[in-house]
């Protein structure tokens, strides 16, 4: 396993080329499953460890997946098997998705039940309730869900407790094959969402009202395989304008729809953060003194949850207090006693925390507990004094393309060595 070494206090320079979107990619690749016919031509996918995962998984289940650069090829045209297996499905959430596809065409899905992930328990009641208005049932067997349909899914009427991201994909995938109208209401409306309605529509389907929070789905007879472009990833663009802001450094972000992004900006200019929009590049400008904001998660259009810790690292060095409640999920705290160990002043209050900036973090030996707080590590790390070590890579390799390469050529003193290296390891904890 490898490590992460940022030095502290480099100022950044220049420009960086963000991805396409690793939460808008793996439904999109799940949905070419759906097509009896055609190859489908995905572009501007992420070189990124759920890529890998969820590209294995689509072929384990028959189809014929090829890779070149950055464009993923799927053709599940000669049929496929139903039965998602726990080594893949417990590495990545998203792997539940195939559920919608494989009820859709074959009425049959065995999925195994993913274990508890670290930033909450992140149930799946609404996807499996929702399949089951369109005329699913379910068991559990053995650890696995076993999901069968007698004939074809039905069109529904489903009202979600809850705008879950992942079901309303889910159900998205399985209306789109059923047999007339499905209307779902109270639905995410994140852009990942419009992104695979855009490619169901491109492959023949006809979804209207992607983000909104209510969605229309007229069932198509077949789908055909299509071509389609990923959007740009606003969560790994978010997470770049937080280390233009933590290290007090003008960047240029390029390949951005800051459309996307209104939340963070929004809370990034009330902070002092100036942010220039040029076509599909921005420009980050902080002030010298950020002030201190509140600030909530919420499902899209509010504050993404997936930027909560890249903030929540920026806010540790900003004077005077701060607020961040964590509304999304249970458990997403867990980078709190890592910043502690740089010496940051965070004080948790159930699902609100309290941040105190300080004058200087310090570097330490931490660990990356999920996806979003491995990077918000790193960020941390570049404003700190001394060397910060970051470890349990695994979770930045899920989400971002050669994180520590692009912040080096931005400038930051950073590189990525194997976890037996002991040189630069910092002297505190
Ligand atoms: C691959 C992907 O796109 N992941 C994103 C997706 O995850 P994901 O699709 O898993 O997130 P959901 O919107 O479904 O989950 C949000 C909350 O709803 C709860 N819930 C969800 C479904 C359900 O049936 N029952 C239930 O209680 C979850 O436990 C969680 O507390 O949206 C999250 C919320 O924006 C993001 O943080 C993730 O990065
Ligand atoms: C939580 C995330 O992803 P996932 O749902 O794949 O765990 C994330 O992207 O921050």
């Amino acid at each position: 396993m490898d490590k992460i070494i940022v030095k502290g206090g480099k100022k950044l320079k220049g420009s960086v080329t963000i991805e396409g979107s690793k939460n808008a990619v793996l439904p999109i690749l799940v949905a070419s499953l759906l097509p009896e016919k055609g190859k489908s031509y995905i572009t501007n996918v992420p070189d990124l460890s759920d890529v890998d995962n969820l590209t294995t998984l689509l072929k384990l289940l028959g189809a014929e997946v090829e890779t070149g650069g950055s464009t993923v090829s799927v053709d599940a045209s000669n049929g496929l098997n139903h039965n998602a297996p726990y080594d893949l499905v417990s590495k990545m959430r998203a792997s539940m998705l195939v559920m919608g596809p494989l009820l859709a065409r074959y009425g049959k899905c065995t999925i195994a039940m993913p274990g508890g992930c670290a930033i909450g328990s992140r149930p799946i009641e609404q996807h499996i309730k929702g399949l089951e208005k369109m005329g699913a049932s379910f068991s559990n067997v053995d650890g696995n869900i076993e999901g069968y349909t007698d004939g074809q899914l039905k069109g529904a009427r489903i009202t979600l407790d809850f705008p879950s991201v992942g079901a309303t994909q889910n159900l998205i995938m399985a209306a789109s094959l059923a047999d007339g109208t499905t209307h779902l209401e109270n639905v995410a409306m994140e852009p990942e969402i419009e992104d695979l309605a855009k490619y169901i529509n491109a492959m023949g389907g006809n979804v209207k009202g992607a983000g909104t929070s209510h969605i229309i789905i007229e069932g198509a007879e077949e789908l055909r395989g299509a071509d389609h472009e990923v959007i740009p990833d606003r969560i790994e663009a978010g997470t770049f304008m937080i280390a233009g802001a933590i290290t007090k450094s003008e960047i240029t972000l390029k390949n951005v729809v800051l459309d996307h992004l209104s939340a963070l900006v929004s809370k990034l200019e009330d902070m002092g953060v100036k942010m220039v929009e040029n076509g599909s590049e921005v420009t980050v400008i902080p002030a010298e003194n950020l002030k201190p904001i509140k600030v909530k998660t919420m499902p899209h259009p509010g504050f993404p949850t997936d930027m909560q810790s890249q903030m929540m690292a920026l806010l540790t060095t900003v004077k005077g207090t701060s607020t961040i409640t964590e509304t999304i999920f249970e458990n997403r705290f867990m980078h709190v006693d890592e910043f502690s160990h740089m010496n940051a002043n965070i004080l948790l209050d159930e699902n609100t925390a309290m941040v105190k900036g300080v004058e200087n973090l310090q570097g330490a030996r931490v660990k990356a507990t999920d996806l979003r707080a491995a990077a918000a590590l790193i960020l941390a790390g570049l404003a700190a004094e001394g060397y910060t070590v970051v470890t349990e890579l695994r979770h930045l390799d899920r989400g971002y393309v050669d994180f520590h390469g692009k912040l080096s050529r931005l400038g930051a003193d950073i590189e990525r060595v194997s976890d037996t290296d002991k040189t630069k390891e910092p002297v505190t904890n």
